[in-house]
């Protein structure tokens, strides 16, 4: 036996920072739950029992503590850029370090009409992601957002689609879409991290730009599907991020069923008449799909 791959490090770190603005008095959260990941000359820690090569896991958690209050946390992409370097810049048997960065929602509460100074809501599970490769060749970078959950109770259809002894769908041109958006979008290598910070605003404006087509084109498309829905959102994302070259979308299709209650009386509830349905928690479509510039 041979050992193929391995990488090691800290996972579920959670970490929490404020700014305080000291002429203003307004204060500002982050919360993100950080993975790192470290690979290189570390075979014989789990060939030969040999730990010198191993920086603790704990080291590692250490230094995620450590990177957040010396550099900025946000955004995202720069935090993890900055302590992935770190260890390659620390540790010459290092060679890739892995960070995944995940940015909870905290959003400044509005009390009688005015942001609150030092107040912030949970409004959602959705998160702003990031993955980050830091290697000796450079910096690779996925943004993304996940767990956003969206539902429109009309425009979108699906019909069409093959019929033969297997089907039982019925074509309908008019149901309930809802999904939990998994977006991404994969940036052109960064050579260090010097090229991640020179244009630092670049990474806010996609996720603004990300989030903002995804629910506009959720919300005024006629879906023909799933698919062609989720196609149109990584057109549009490629062109208003033109550092960035592909994007990707994982989307379930969260089933909400008719609910024929005819049989109570002559209770009408199906087709146009349907007002009552059974939310699914399972099964549920997955659809994926990766767009490129061509
Ligand atoms: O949008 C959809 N895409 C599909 O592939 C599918 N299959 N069943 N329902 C579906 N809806």
């Amino acid at each position: 036996a041979r050992l193929s791959a391995a990488r090691y490090g800290k996972d579920n770190v959670r970490v929490y920072k404020v700014h305080k603005d000291e002429k203003t008095g307004q204060q500002s959260v982050t919360e993100m739950t950080v993975c790192c990941l470290l690979e290189g000359e570390i075979d014989t820690s789990y060939t030969q029992a040999d730990n010198s090569v191993i920086v603790a896991t704990d080291s590692i958690k250490n230094t995620i503590y450590i990177k957040a209050k010396e550099h900025p946390v946000n955004p995202p992409e720069l935090y993890a850029s900055i302590l992935g370097q770190h260890f390659l810049d620390k540790y010459a048997h290092i060679s890739a370090a892995h960070i995944d960065v995940t940015v909870h929602r905290w959003t400044r509460m509005v009390i009688d009409g005015q942001p609150h100074p030092h107040s912030f809501l949970r409004d959602g599970q959705e998160t702003r992601n990031v993955e980050a490769t830091v290697t000796r060749d450079g910096i690779t970078i996925k943004s993304g957002i996940v767990g956003l959950q969206v539902l429109k109770s009309t425009g979108s259809a699906f019909h069409g689609f093959v019929r033969d002894e297997f089907t039982t769908l019925k074509e309908t041109w008019d149901r309930i879409l809802s999904t939990d958006v998994d977006a991404g979008w994969t940036w052109k290598k960064f050579a260090n991290v010097a090229a991640v910070q020179d244009g630092v605003e670049r990474f806010d404006a996609a996720w603004e730009a990300a989030r903002n087509i995804t629910l506009k084109t959720f919300a005024e498309d006629e879906s023909a599907s799933v698919q062609n829905t989720m196609y149109k959102m990584c057109e549009q994302i490629l062109d208003a991020v033109p550092e960035t070259e592909k994007t990707n979308y994982s989307l379930p299709n969260k089933h909400y069923f008719e609910v024929d209650l005819s049989w109570y009386k002559g209770l009408q509830n199906t087709g146009k008449d349907a007002e009552v349905y059974a939310p699914q928690s399972g099964p549920n479509g997955l659809i994926k799909c990766e767009v490129s510039r061509s």
